[in-house]
């Protein structure tokens, strides 16, 4: 077997607290092969955010291994860090660089010099060439996103790792975004992905990973994943409110209604109920599952409420 990208072996995580420690990671394993696309799912609070930040060597891991490459995150810091290109969540940036100096800057700290060839390209590729001589406080909230892309690629990491990368960005950003990563993994780069956005992560990720409660509760290839959802969805809009006996299996987001269906009897059991109680359908259709139907299935009530689809298609 070869060597994989990235190792965690039973990573656990205790938060020192008042109550006397909270365990958000539990014996986590799991290992990204070279070269894929790996998304990372999970509700607010699952456990994603800290096994990256362990991964990144920003928080430690109170047991249990992480590897890059076969190097330990912990003894090999530096030949880690040199192989993984983490873009944060957060906005973290010093305001007086223009955007180059910055990324001139971020090569410096990785030992390159005269790297601009590859500076000028990760412009040009998310779209910032002509934001190169701006200051980083002259920019808008996407735009300084974009930067932080541009950052964490500056030193051709073999590993790049997003931590919800799309958070509240434009449709613009995250379409020019993930060409350009694509672009990466099809070129041989590994990728990690959170996200909280089920449509980017079925379009993009070779294989999901979810967690709950700092648990991993599957680990598929998408395919496999999304096949395993034996039942198919009835959805409609509607502007009356469902009976208890469907409200209990629909999920609700605004007028949409949607609810798992087997097989066609099941759709006509589901119609008739909604007909004996006087809910006026419109736009039904029937469609087969997709990753937030498999997901809200595999986390149940820890399914996030929030929204788990991308505000615009892709
Ligand atoms: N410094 C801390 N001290 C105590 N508890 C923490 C700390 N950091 C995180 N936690 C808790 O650990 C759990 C996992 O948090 P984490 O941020 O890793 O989740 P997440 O999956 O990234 O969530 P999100 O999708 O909201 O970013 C949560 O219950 C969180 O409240």
């Amino acid at each position: 077997m070869p060597k994989p990208a990235v190792s965690f072996q039973s990573v656990s995580k205790i938060y020192p607290t008042a109550q006397g420690g909270f365990k958000a990671l539990h014996e986590v394993s799991l290992d990204i092969r070279e070269g894929e696309f790996l998304g990372l799912l999970g509700p607010n609070g699952a456990g994603k955010t800290s096994l990256i930040a362990i991964l990144a060597g920003l928080a430690t891991a109170t047991s249990g291994t992480v590897k890059v490459q076969g190097y330990d995150v912990r003894k090999d810091y530096a030949q880690t860090r040199q192989r993984l290109g983490i873009v944060p969540q957060e906005l973290v940036y010093d305001p007086f660089f223009t955007v180059r100096e910055m990324l001139r800057f971020q090569s410096g700290y990785f030992g390159i010099k005269g790297n601009d060839a590859w500076i000028d390209e990760l412009l040009h590729e998310l779209g910032l060439a002509d934001k190169a001589e701006a200051n980083m406080r002259q920019l808008s909230g996407g735009m300084k996103r974009r930067v932080l892309v541009a950052q964490a690629l500056v030193h051709r990491p073999p590993i790049i790792v997003l931590d919800e990368p799309t958070a509240g960005v434009d449709v613009e950003l995250r379409q020019t975004l993930w060409h350009f990563i694509d672009r990466l993994n099809r070129e041989g780069h590994t990728v990690l992905l959170t996200t909280h956005y089920l449509e980017e992560a079925e379009a993009l990720c070779h294989r999901i990973a979810m967690l709950k409660r700092g648990r991993i509760v599957a680990l598929e290839d998408t395919t496999t994943l999304l096949s395993s959802a034996s039942h198919s969805v009835l959805q409609f809009k509607t502007d009356d409110a469902l009976p208890d006996t469907l409200a209990s299996q629909a999920r609700v987001t605004g007028r949409v209604v949607q609810i798992p269906a087997r097989e066609a009897g099941d759709v006509e059991r589901l119609l008739a109920a909604l007909r004996e109680a006087g809910v006026k359908v419109q736009d039904m259709e029937i469609r087969r599952a997709d990753l937030e139907d498999v997901f809200v299935a595999i986390m149940g009530d820890d399914a996030a409420p929030q929204a788990t689809s991308a505000p615009a298609s892709r």
